[in-house]
């Protein structure tokens, strides 16, 4: 998968250098372009953005900027992707369609996606109208808060959508086991989890767990998971009545 991301902070995204995506970079998996937005600007001060129409507080991104990088960056890609090939443009904003694993899976079947985080108040809303003529356009939200600008979402989406690529989690793990996965698991926050040693300052590891009894210790799992899920997001609980409850559930 191609990951172009063009920013006036492309340095906020150094962490992608390191650990899984890192890894999933070096061998090939990734193949992630950063780009500087301001290098599409063309005066002194290289300026990115404008008072905004209507008045009001902040600035907003001139679209100009916008659209001669995304242009240049859709063409960058072009020359390794085929003439043809069209990027999934992916704008965050706190007003975006919900994030969610349903869109990470979405977006892991992509051979090729481009971000565009903004700063300021946002990016002039033509450019996305300009590029959603011609390909795959979403305004998508990480999360019901607002950051200071969409790097931080950039970030998040590459490592939910990453993880999910053929290779890189190793074989131990598999995202079929994931919260939110379809299946068994859907809709269910993951449960406690435990490592040695069997008592850690008085607190003891739960019995089933040492006992060696596949059946009764994936029971539980599920039991605990339930619970966790009742207590915490009792709201997917009412997607699983639907969707996925077993006979045994009703106990918990
Ligand atoms: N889930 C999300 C996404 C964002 C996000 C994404 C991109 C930008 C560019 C600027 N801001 C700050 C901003 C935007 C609008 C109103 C007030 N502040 C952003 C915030 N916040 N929360």
């Amino acid at each position: 998968m191609r990951v172009d991301i063009i920013s006036i902070f492309p340095e906020y995204f150094a962490p992608l250098d390191v650990s899984l995506m890192g890894k999933a970079r070096e061998r090939g998996i990734l193949d992630i372009h950063l780009h500087q937005l301001r290098d599409w600007t063309h005066d002194v001060h290289r300026t990115v953005d404008d008072t905004p129409y209507g008045g009001g507080p902040g600035m907003v991104m001139k679209p100009e900027v916008w659209g001669e990088a995304v242009d240049a960056v859709i063409d960058g890609g072009r020359a390794a992707l085929g003439a043809d090939a069209l990027p999934r443009l992916i704008v965050p904003t706190p007003s975006g369609r919900p994030f969610t694993q349903e869109v990470a899976l979405e977006y892991a079947g992509e051979p090729w996606l481009l971000f565009a985080p903004a700063r300021y108040e946002g990016i002039d809303s033509r450019v996305v109208a300009e590029y959603g003529e011609r390909l795959r356009a979403d305004e998508v939200s990480i999360g019901d808060y607002v950051l200071a600008g969409g790097e931080a979402a950039v970030l998040v989406m590459v490592e939910a959508v990453g993880r999910l690529l053929p290779g890189v989690l190793g074989n131990a793990r598999s995202v079929a086991d994931d919260s939110f996965a379809p299946g068994a698991m859907a809709n269910l926050l993951e449960g406690p989890v435990y490592t040695k040693p069997p008592v850690w300052r008085g607190h003891e590891v739960p019995e089933v767990l040492l006992s060696g009894h596949h059946g009764r210790i994936a029971r539980w799992r599920r039991d605990e998971a339930l619970r966790r899920t009742l207590d915490r997001r009792p709201e997917l609980v009412a997607r699983l009545d639907r969707d996925g409850l077993d006979k045994h559930d009703r106990r918990v």
